[in-house]
């Protein structure tokens, strides 16, 4: 009989870690017992739902700010606060957190909340009617035997809005006991809602301004004692992960990911001390990520068109469209769109920041062209477009 597979495998076990204490508190799901500098917008929240602790229907509210301000850790904090204070008292409060980018429709939405409710309803084959009235039917008052009320949270929810339009948000405002906590990250969303629902979600607006480099360093000094074993940070590491990430609009999450990732270089190049050096070696490393994520998650017309540019790029031509298409179809092998989709991926590859045009004059006779570049790295695109060149 032959040896078991698992032996004599050790030196595949992680080592033990010298730097990081836990990587839990560094992750974005992890919920902080405590919010730097979001107190205020905390106790806006905690104004308008307390209504719901005498048994009335709060109000609903929409939060806003860019990427990484704390509007999901403020919202789940606060969630956890009210079911907290509702413990004794004689009301029934659900909060439901619903991340829209995790639903295509507002069929969808609903069956969710209907079967975090107990109600057993098919995730398909029922009209919008039947599932709308499931729903409301859980929330009439005293389904439960005393009064619910439920607080859905829909994060991300310009999101659903572009995908399917208003409908849950109509449903929801014209459904009684319950209050919506939208959170958006655009000023704008509401171009997405008809005036019969915006006029319901107006009034009650929080704002989550961007994070300046002093607060950074707060929230990231807090994080890091739970995650880094004592005097593992050299002392410019967190100042310079917050002073980066106030750059990059006072995001907070790109902090804690600068944090850990200035850790695992550490712990790669044999260091038990997180230095500064690896900080900025960590912005490399996410920004080769973030772009690599893109890339690889395009669909794969796209894909081609840029496999084609990467092709010419390399081989030192100047891109016009012409050329563009010409490379294209070859690398396509007969599953080619037309010339015309073509500039349809180009202007969403040049949104996304991965390629740019140009518009030059080639003199009176042959009139304007346009040129394209690549804006990121052609070894990174090389890595992983290989199996298209
Ligand atoms: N004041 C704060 N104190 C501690 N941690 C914070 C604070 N604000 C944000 N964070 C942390 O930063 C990360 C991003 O925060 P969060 O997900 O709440 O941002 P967001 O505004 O909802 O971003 P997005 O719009 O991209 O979803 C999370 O790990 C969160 O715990």
């Amino acid at each position: 009989m032959s040896d078991n597979i698992f032996e004599g495998l050790d030196e595949y076990l992680p080592v033990d870690d010298t730097i990081f204490k836990d990587k839990k508190p560094l992750d974005h799901r992890f919920l902080p017992e405590n919010l730097p500098h979001r107190k205020n917008q905390i106790t806006a929240i905690a104004r308008y739902w307390v209504e719901a602790l005498k048994g009335t229907t709060p109000s609903n509210i929409t939060i806003y700010g860019k990427t990484g301000t704390g509007k999901t850790a403020a919202a789940k904090f606060a969630k956890e606060q009210l079911i907290d204070a509702s413990k004794d008292k004689p009301v029934f409060i659900r909060v439901e957190y619903v991340r829209c980018t995790d639903f295509n429709t507002e069929y969808q939405v609903l069956t969710h909340l209907c079967q975090r409710l107990g109600r057993d309803v098919p995730s398909r084959g029922w009209t919008k009617g039947e599932i709308v009235n499931a729903f409301r039917d859980i929330l009439r008052r005293n389904a439960f035997g005393r009064n619910l009320i439920l607080i859905v949270i829909l994060d991300e929810v310009d999101i659903l809005l572009e995908k399917d339009g208003d409908g849950l948000l109509y449903t929801l405002t014209r459904t009684d006991n319950i209050a919506i906590l939208s959170i958006s990250n655009y000023l704008n969303f509401k171009q997405f809602i008809k005036p019969r629902v915006a006029s319901s979600l107006m009034d009650k607006e929080i704002v989550f301004p961007p994070y300046d480099a002093e607060q950074l360093a707060d929230i990231l000094e807090e994080r890091s004692e739970l995650a880094f074993f004592e005097d593992t940070l050299e002392d410019s590491v967190i100042p310079l992960c917050s002073a980066m990430a106030a750059k990059e609009e006072g995001d907070a999450r790109y902090a804690l990911d600068l944090l850990e990732s200035a850790g695992d270089i550490a712990i790669d190049n044999g260091f038990d001390k997180v230095l500064g050096k690896f900080v900025r070696e960590a912005k490399d490393v996410i920004e080769y990520n973030k772009v690599k994520d893109v890339v690889i998650t395009l669909p794969t017309q796209q894909q081609r068109v840029l496999a084609a540019i990467l092709k010419l790029t390399q081989e030192g031509e100047e891109i016009t469209s012409g050329k563009l298409f010409e490379s294209y179809k070859e690398i396509s092998k007969g599953d080619a769109v037309t010339y015309r989709r073509i500039f349809d991926f180009v202007n969403e590859l040049e949104m996304l920041g991965i390629i740019s045009t140009n518009t030059v004059s080639k003199g009176r006779a042959k009139g304007r062209t346009n040129i394209i570049s690549l804006q990121i790295d052609t070894d990174l695109l090389e890595e992983n477009l290989y199996n298209l060149l």
